[in-house]
């Protein structure tokens, strides 16, 4: 079964052509990667799952339902969390509120504050936090809960970062080079943790990311975009053996390390 699926999306920046009408379907479970050149297209194509920017045309759905038209707020409420190539953060809000900033929405939305007594309101507080705890636990970041998010190193900012995700308790979580500027031992654990996130809460991941080693790891399908052009899609081995992306990108260094 599909979670997401894209079908003719199309989007101009003037007279740029960011994507060219991409079809792109992802399965309910799975790692998919999508690789490809800088300026490829790569974040525009997250922008446009995320409701940021609108097709020109086209058409993408979250499990069936049309996204299309929807604010980021909206696609988030209906499963869709993502992190970004620049960390978003609350830099100067200690690490366990940056998670209960994230939770905030959820629970304001399943919940209208109005039709709650203070008890109840407690009550949602204690289990909010009792579940932020759990996230930082699950992520190896208990130890930070109450540091300032922006002291953190570059690494376990980003593991904070997906932690804000999941406390959306999304269907589907788009991670924008979640390995850009981390360590290889750093590298080779997120690759355990999206394993995990995979096999603990049944999540579909699509990751854009530029570290070879990690992609062939951890994907099981791999889109491949070239000047908003989708020129490959399938299985690790078989884009690696393309001649196209060889050409279009993987000839260019980026297989270095993998
Ligand atoms: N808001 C915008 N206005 C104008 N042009 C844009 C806008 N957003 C993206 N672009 C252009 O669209 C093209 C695709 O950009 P995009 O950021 O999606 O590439 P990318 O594949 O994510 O690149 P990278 O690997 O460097 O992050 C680029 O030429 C970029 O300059």
């Amino acid at each position: 079964m599909n979670v997401l699926e894209v079908s003719g999306v199309h989007k101009q920046f003037g007279g740029l052509v960011a994507l060219d009408d991409v079809n792109f379907q992802v399965r309910k479970g799975s790692v998919t990667a999508v690789i490809g050149p800088n300026g490829a297209g790569k974040t525009t194509f997250f922008n446009l799952i995320t409701g940021v920017y609108q097709p020109d045309r086209g058409d993408i759905r979250l499990e069936g339902k049309p996204l299309v038209g929807l604010r980021p707020d909206q696609v988030a409420m209906l499963g869709i969390a993502r992190t970004f190539q620049n960390i978003r953060l609350f830099a100067d809000l200690p690490v366990l509120d940056n998670v209960l900033v994230a939770m905030h929405g959820r629970l304001s939305a399943r919940i209208p504050g109005i039709l709650l007594g203070r008890r109840q309101i407690r009550q949602e507080e204690r289990r909010a936090i009792g579940e932020a705890y759990w996230l930082l636990e699950y992520m190896g970041l208990a130890p930070y809960a109450n540091e300032i998010a922006k002291n953190l190193p570059y690494g376990t900012q980003r593991r904070l970062e997906i932690a804000r995700a999941l406390a959306t308790h999304p269907k589907l979580l788009l991670l924008d080079e979640p390995a850009a500027g981390m360590s290889p031992r750093e590298t080779r654990e997120l690759t355990e943790m999206i394993h995990r996130l995979r096999e603990d809460f049944g999540l579909t991941v699509v990751l854009i990311e530029h570290d070879m080693k990690l992609v062939m790891n951890i994907s099981e399908h791999i889109l491949v975009l070239d000047y908003g052009r989708a020129i490959a899609e399938g299985p690790p081995e078989e884009i690696r053996n393309n001649p196209r992306v060889i050409e279009a990108y993987l000839g260019r260094g980026a297989v270095s390390g993998a």
